[in-house]
C-alpha cells in the first residue's frame, strides 16, 4: 500500500534528486515534467501494492461438465522490478493447476501474476507467491508455476550477460508428486 504520508510532490522531489545524481539538470526544459511522469509511472509499475491478488481467485465456476483435467495458462507476459536494483524484470509465467471441483476464470490467473509482479520482487519469491495463492484459495489437487525472465540488472549492467534468463518453478500436490502429472504439466508449459 502507498504510504499516505508520502505525497506526489515528495516523490517528484526524489526523482529530481536522482536526475541530478545522474548528472543532468532537472530544471532544463526537457526534464521539467519528468519527475511528475516518473511518479505516475511508479504508481502503475507498483500497482501490485494496492491489490490482494488472492481476491481475484474467489469467484469460481463449478459447472464444468465433469472436467477434471489440468488447466494451464501459458506465456503470461509480465513486467516486474528486482528488489535489489529497482530495474525491470521482463518475462513470462506459465501457471497450471489440477482442479478439484471448481475452476477460475483464466484472466484471473493472469491478474494474479500481474498483482505479484508489480511489486519489488525476487523471482523465486514471486513464483512461490503465485503458487501459494492458487493453492490456498482454490484448494486444487496440484499447482504448477514456471517463470522465465530476463533481469535487466544482469543484462544491462553489472555482469552484463545479455540474453541470460532465469527459470524458477514451484510445483505442489499431484503436479509435484505424481510423475505422470508432473511430466504432463512440464510438457504443456514447454515453449
Ligand atoms: N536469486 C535472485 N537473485 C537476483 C534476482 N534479481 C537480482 N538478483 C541478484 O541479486 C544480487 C544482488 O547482489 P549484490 O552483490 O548485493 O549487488 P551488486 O553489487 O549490484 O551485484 P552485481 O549485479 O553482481 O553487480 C545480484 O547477484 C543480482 O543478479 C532474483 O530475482 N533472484
Ligand atoms: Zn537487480
Amino acid at each position: 500500500m502507498t504510504k499516505p504520508s508520502i505525497t506526489q510532490a515528495d516523490a517528484e522531489a526524489a526523482v529530481r534528486t536522482l536526475i541530478e545524481w545522474a548528472g543532468d539538470d532537472p530544471n532544463r526544459e526537457g526534464l521539467l515534467e519528468t519527475p511528475a511522469r516518473v511518479a505516475r509511472s511508479y504508481r502503475e509499475l507498483y500497482e501490485g501494492y494496492d491489490v490482494d491478488p488472492r481476491q481475484y481467485l474467489e469467484k469460481t465456476f463449478e459447472e464444468v461438465g465433469g472436467y477434471n483435467q489440468m488447466v494451464v495458462l501459458k506465456d503470461i507476459r509480465f513486467v516486474s522490478a528486482c528488489e535489489h536494483h529497482m530495474l525491470p524484470v521482463v518475462g513470462v509465467a506459465h501457471v497450471g493447476y489440477l482442479p478439484t471441483d471448481r475452476v477460475v476464470g483464466i484472466s484471473k490467473l493472469a491478474r494474479v501474476v500481474r498483482g505479484f509482479a508489480r511489486r519489488l520482487q525476487i523471482q523465486e519469491k514471486m513464483t512461490s507467491e503465485i503458487a501459494l495463492a492458487i493453492e490456498e484459495v482454490l484448494r486444487p489437487q496440484g499447482v504448477g508455476v514456471v517463470i522465465e525472465a530476463e533481469h535487466s540488472c544482469m543484462t544491462l549492467r553489472g555482469v552484463n550477460a545479455p540474453g541470460a534468463s532465469l527459470t524458477t518453478s514451484h510445483l505442489s500436490g499431484v503436479i509435484r508428486d505424481d510423475p505422470r502429472t508432473r511430466e504432463e504439466f512440464l510438457r504443456l508449459t514447454r515453449r
